[in-house]
């Protein structure tokens, strides 16, 4: 696909999509709560569809009404063998969650998914479950999907120090630390976000948060709520860099999602000396607006407890980075490499295509500012966020064009992104 390129004065306001993670979840606590769960700005992208038409093969009635899902919820203990394989496309939330969800299951499921999935790392929810009583197998004894699991009636509490700063991991302990008789306590590596704990607390139930330690007890009763999904931070992010550096640019985006452990963008915008105005406009329910003008930036180093907060947001912090004065090294961010994509390989190879200054490390990214973009074929890997990344660099390309390979995969986070991009008055 042939992207837009040589851009000027981007302006105008956008509500951006629904969050994925929270979306995700919506769809999940409604299935093992008792009773209704109403979903309003459910995010319709393909990786919260693989996440509903799961739910639906374990049994569970979930309408859509093109406005609102209903979720029909039994608890755990109805959900029903499937009759096939359940296909979690590109989806890594998707399926280390339903492993936690399906550890107190009596029955076998096999998870799988597409080219990427077959590559991303189970062990990190497969170990944690094994120590709780669940049976689970990666194909040919590896760790990697198809995932064959077999869940327990006699799931074990764990005390367990998470090795990876990973909320998934964090997720699919908590979930099947739902379904044992005792207390589970978590320690975090890091703190990543925390969705799930908010709703479970959403769905009456109670958990222990202090710090990095976590406190769950089993089988309590979970409770049908409405869930109103606040827009998706990790989505608007592409429109905060396309705000900073394109010239004479002035974007406001409403209704974005502010939850402290996914906002860590912000912060770093700020650091470079980004023009980025955040008004909380529902304290309660942590929701904003975001107002960014075209800036002057400078880079910077970014690492440590702020890397789980801005884990998704990186590739196209990477972009930003390339327009500062001076070097920005990215560091601790080596999750970034078991992504839908190695997305450290990625970002530099395909900035560099461009013309970016940008050299890999071990955990990490060094990126030299004040580069000029040019033309080029660039691939998204079939990587949703590089794709999207690709399409706010070429705004800035001057000369020649930008043709990008495989660019349908936005549709995995954010099926309306092109259509959004020109309500900000691209040409
Ligand atoms: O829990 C979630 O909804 C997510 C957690 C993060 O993954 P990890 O837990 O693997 O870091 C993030 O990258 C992903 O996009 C969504
Ligand atoms: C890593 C991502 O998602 P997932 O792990 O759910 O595939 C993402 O959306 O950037």
């Amino acid at each position: 696909m042939k992207l837009l390129t040589n851009q000027k004065n981007l302006s105008g306001s956008l509500e951006v999509p629904g969050d994925k993670s929270i979306s995700h979840r919506s769809i999940m606590f409604g299935s093992i709560a008792q009773g209704t769960t109403t979903i309003h700005k459910f995010l319709r992208a393909d990786d919260c569809m693989s996440t509903l038409a799961l739910f639906r093969s374990l049994g569970v009635q979930i309408e859509d009404d093109g406005q609102v899902i209903t979720v029909h919820g039994k608890g755990f203990s109805k959900l029903h063998a499937p009759k096939e394989p359940l296909n979690v496309g590109n989806s890594g939330t998707t399926i280390r969650l339903a492993m936690g969800i399906l550890a107190g299951s009596l029955f076998e499921t096999t998870l799988f998914g597409d080219a990427s999935i077959a590559k991303r790392p189970m062990n990190r929810v497969m170990l944690p479950l094994e120590k709780m009583g669940v049976t689970c197998k990666g194909i040919k004894g590896s760790e990697f999907p198809p995932i064959t699991i077999q869940g327990t009636s006699h799931l074990q509490p764990i005390k367990y120090e998470m090795p990876v700063a990973s909320a998934q991991v964090k997720s699919a302990i908590l979930f099947a630390g739902l379904q044992t008789k005792g207390e589970t306590v978590l320690i975090e590596k890091e703190q990543t976000r925390n969705h799930t704990e908010e709703m479970i607390r959403q769905f009456g139930g109670s958990i222990e948060t202090s710090g990095k330690k976590i406190k769950i007890k089993g089988k309590q009763q979970l409770k049908g709520q409405e869930v109103i999904v606040p827009g998706d931070i990790s989505s608007a992010a592409f429109f905060l860099v396309a705000g900073l550096i394109v010239p004479g640019s002035h974007i406001v985006l409403e209704n974005v999602g502010l939850n402290p452990t996914r906002t860590g963008i912000i912060e770093v915008i700020e650091q470079m000396g980004g023009k980025i105005f955040v008004q909380e406009t529902d304290k309660e329910n942590q929701l904003g607006t975001i107002r960014v003008e075209t800036s002057e930036l400078k880079g910077i180093e970014i690492g440590g407890a702020l890397i789980p907060r801005l884990i998704d947001e990186l590739p196209i912090i990477a972009l930003l980075a390339t327009q500062a004065t001076g070097e920005t090294i990215i560091r601790d961010a080596q999750e970034l490499k078991v992504k839908e994509t190695n997305r450290i390989d990625a970002v530099a190879k395909e900035l560099g295509t461009l013309g970016a200054s940008i050299e890999p490390t071990d955990d990490g990214l060094i990126i030299q500012g004040k580069t000029a973009l040019h033309g080029g074929q660039v691939t998204s890997y079939g990587d949703h966020r590089i794709g999207m990344m690709l399409q706010i660099a070429a705004l800035i390309v001057t000369q020649g064009t930008v043709e990008l390979e495989k660019a349908e995969a936005v549709s995995v986070s954010y099926p309306e992104f092109f259509k959004d991009l020109a309500k900000l008055g691209v040409k």
